[in-house]
């Protein structure tokens, strides 16, 4: 039976995005941290790890960029986007709430409420929201900002319900796999990659150039430094596309060409079903069109 880790405890919103993710037949895996996540396919205990990688409030989750930059590949062949808002749970015999713990994106995410509804509560960082709601149960806090499903794992009193700074905020997660045969092209994928651009100047602008002159559309850029060499960068960027097609073929070549270092981190459907935006000449017709002209002009055929 296909195994798949999962960013637990139980009744974490990861779990919740395994669930969409998962075939029927897979078993479900929690561990406690992302690098655990990743290390259980790396070590060959699990076939998948499904993890957080990005939130519409927070941004980037590092763990999980870092995760992937570094040791053994892995690629992400799904991704589920799910809505972020919370439930606030406490344990039946808490009165004036004074402590209130959460994953660090959970607690940016509900800032304003808690200074409005818990004045007095100061709040502490916690693994995941499901591992708060464990140390609540233990007594170790007052209040556990979760998703809506911990309660089905955690029997604790539900203090509110769809609790969010930010409406519509959403979080997109990753299904990751040793490399290995790719999802098909979709015409509504994403493809990601790490590099790390030379240090010089206009380095990372010649690397944007590559894809801009593609009509390549990107749809995420973090830079996360790369350790133990201080002011040295990675970039994660995210672009419409299929590595099968031919214009996103091309522009990896050129950054493979320009860069100290790219690694391919999937192309795989989006979970909105956005289109890529395709510009006049760009289309992978006119490169392929482009290259049997050169091809031909090569073998004497054309001009
Ligand atoms: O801690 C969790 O439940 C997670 O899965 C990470 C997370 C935290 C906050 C918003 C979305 C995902």
């Amino acid at each position: 039976m296909p195994r798949i880790a999962y960013f637990g405890p139980q009744g974490t919103f990861t779990e919740q995005a395994a669930r969409v993710l998962a075939a029927a037949e897979d078993e479900l895996l929690p561990v406690e941290t992302i690098g655990a996540a990743l290390s259980a396919v790396r070590d060959g205990e699990c076939d998948a790890a499904c993890v957080p990688v990005e939130n519409s409030v927070e941004g980037p989750v590092s763990a999980t960029l870092d995760g992937l930059a570094e040791r053994a590949p892995l690629v992400a062949t799904a991704e589920a986007l799910l809505p972020v808002h919370f439930s606030v749970l406490t344990r039946e015999d808490v009165g004036t709430v004074r402590t209130v713990a959460s994953h660090p994106h959970a607690l940016a995410q509900v800032r304003e409420w808690i200074e409005r509804n818990l004045p007095e509560a100061r709040t502490v960082v916690s693994s995941s929201t499901a591992a708060a709601a464990v140390a609540v149960q233990r007594g170790e806090y007052d209040a556990a900002v979760t998703a809506p499903v911990a309660v089905e794992h955690y029997p604790l009193r539900v203090l509110a319900t769809e609790v969010a700074d930010v409406a519509d905020a959403r979080t997109r997660f990753l299904l990751l796999r040793p490399p290995g045969r790719l999802p098909e092209p979709t015409g509504a994928d994403r493809t990601s990659i790490v590099a790390a651009a030379a240090n010089r100047t206009g380095a990372l602008a010649e690397l944007l150039a590559e894809l801009a002159t593609r009509g390549i559309n990107l749809t995420r850029l973090d830079a996360r430094p790369i350790k133990g060499n201080f002011g040295l960068y990675r970039f994660f960027i995210d672009f419409e596309g299929h590595v099968a097609e031919t214009r996103i073929g091309d522009a990896l070549a050129a950054l493979r060409r320009r860069c100290n270092n790219v690694r391919f981190l999937g192309s795989h459907p989006r979970a909105d079903g956005v289109e890529a935006t395709i510009d006049p000449g760009a289309a992978n017709q006119d490169f392929d069109e482009a290259f049997d002209w050169v091809a031909a002009v090569r073998a004497g055929s054309s001009a």
